[in-house]
């Protein structure tokens, strides 16, 4: 047997900090991912597809975990059992709301604001030039420290509350930084790539308004989401991208209900729903869920330009915050999501991230706003202020 794994986890080293891997529990259902596990000689994605192509799988085993944003990172794919339960990934409700919280943007709202005015700058710079930098998907991310451990069990139990979303944990590698272990937690409205024998799916969003309390002006907000051009250009520009990029893969492929509105319980977005029936049955899910990653939902166009300048213009790492998580099976089938609405949780710390896709005509202010209303679902689910990072908007000097 050729099976290129690296050794599992070293018990004396740190144990594994739970017994579930990874877990998924959305509209499709209820997928987990159970230790003992080995986890995937880590690598980029240029080598994924080999270092898939040489791993084993029996019937009774799934690979799962979380793809970085950034290419040139190491993975983390876990290769365990399925659990056949399909128990949902948490029942105990214990430990929240959080007690004795801090929360410090990182950056600031307004910090937020000024890079996105310096991207709307280049932009308008490049104009006109072939290599133009067209869209740019700019993040902030939000530190809660608490003053006892985030509860994960009910931490994901609040999560997937909403059931028009996939609640998802992935544990992360950890080590001296992190000697509680580190999982990325979320809830997930955007589904990269779905593969069910030689059927494709993938259900982009792109283009967001913040949901509001009053059912009138929320169906307004919706209406002017759909009737937005700026958001119906940042929209295309993902829809087209991801064509490109399964085409190849493809026999046929199809959007067949266009653009549409969908939504959370905090936000509207726009979506394509993207249909395929692949040329070869046997391609696994998660050599497309990298093939695809990263979208200019989460990263713009092109697509090297994006990643390179969010690099130098976002002050803390996305490590696996964008990137996609998922699991695919022994026949390749399964479902990768892409990692947004989460935090990294570890010991008493969770650190959330939201982004916003930058284009043209984008308003720094109003992008400010949008990545604070998409704080609300996580903040909500740990029991703090959904409107926590909006509150120091707008920024002094601004109306
Ligand atoms: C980047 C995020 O969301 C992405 C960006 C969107 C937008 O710019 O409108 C909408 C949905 C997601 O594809 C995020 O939630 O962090």
């Amino acid at each position: 047997m050729n099976i290129r794994l690296s050794e599992a986890p070293k018990k004396t080293a740190s144990p594994v900090p739970d017994p579930i891997l990874f877990g998924f529990e959305g509209p499709s259902g209820c997928i987990l991912g159970r230790g003992p596990a080995q986890r995937i000689a880590p690598g980029t994605a240029a080598t994924l597809a080999s270092r898939i192509a040489a791993v084993a799988l029996d019937p009774d085993e799934i690979i799962g975990g979380a793809l970085p944003f950034d290419r040139e990172a190491a993975d983390c794919l876990w290769q365990c059992r399925r659990d056949k339960a399909r128990a949902p990934l948490a029942s105990v409700q214990g430990g929240l709301p959080l007690a004795g919280w801090r929360l410090t943007a990182e950056p600031s709202a307004c910090d937020y604001a000024q890079a996105v005015s310096r991207a709307l700058g280049i932009m308008a710079d490049e104009a006109g030039r072939s290599d133009a930098l067209e869209k740019i998907v700019l993040a902030r991310t939000l530190l809660v420290e608490s003053a006892a451990p985030v509860p994960i069990e009910a931490l994901m139990a609040q999560l997937r509350a909403d059931r028009s979303v996939t609640a998802f944990r992935v544990a992360l590698p950890w080590g001296a930084d992190h000697p509680q272990g580190r999982a990325l937690c979320g809830a997930t409205p955007e589904l990269l790539v779905e593969k069910q024998g030689r059927r494709v799916l993938s259900h982009p969003l792109a283009g967001s308004a913040r949901r509001l309390a009053d059912p009138a002006a929320d169906r307004a907000a919706a209406a002017a989401l759909a009737q937005s051009a700026k958001d119906q250009r940042e929209h295309a520009l993902v829809v087209e991208s991801i064509l490109d990029i399964l085409a190849p893969y493809c026999r046929d492929l199809s959007c067949p209900e266009g653009t549409r509105l969908t939504s959370t319980r905090s936000m509207w977005h726009l979506g394509t729903r993207i249909e395929g029936r692949l040329k070869d049955g046997d391609t696994p899910s998660v050599v497309l869920a990298s093939a695809l990653h990263p979208t200019p939902a989460v990263c713009g166009v092109p697509t090297a330009r994006a990643a390179e300048l969010i690099k130098t213009i976002e002050p803390v790492a996305r490590d696996y915050y964008a990137g996609a998580v998922g699991w695919c099976d022994a026949k390749g089938d399964g479902a990768w999501h892409v990692a947004i609405r989460c935090a990294e949780v570890s010991g008493r710390r969770a650190r959330l991230y939201a982004g916003a896709g930058i284009v043209p005509g984008s308003d720094p202010m109003a992008e400010a706003a949008e990545t604070g209303a998409k704080f609300g679902a996580l903040l909500a689910a740990l029991g703090l202020p959904q409107d926590a990072a909006l509150q120091d908007l707008p920024c002094d000097g601004e109306t």
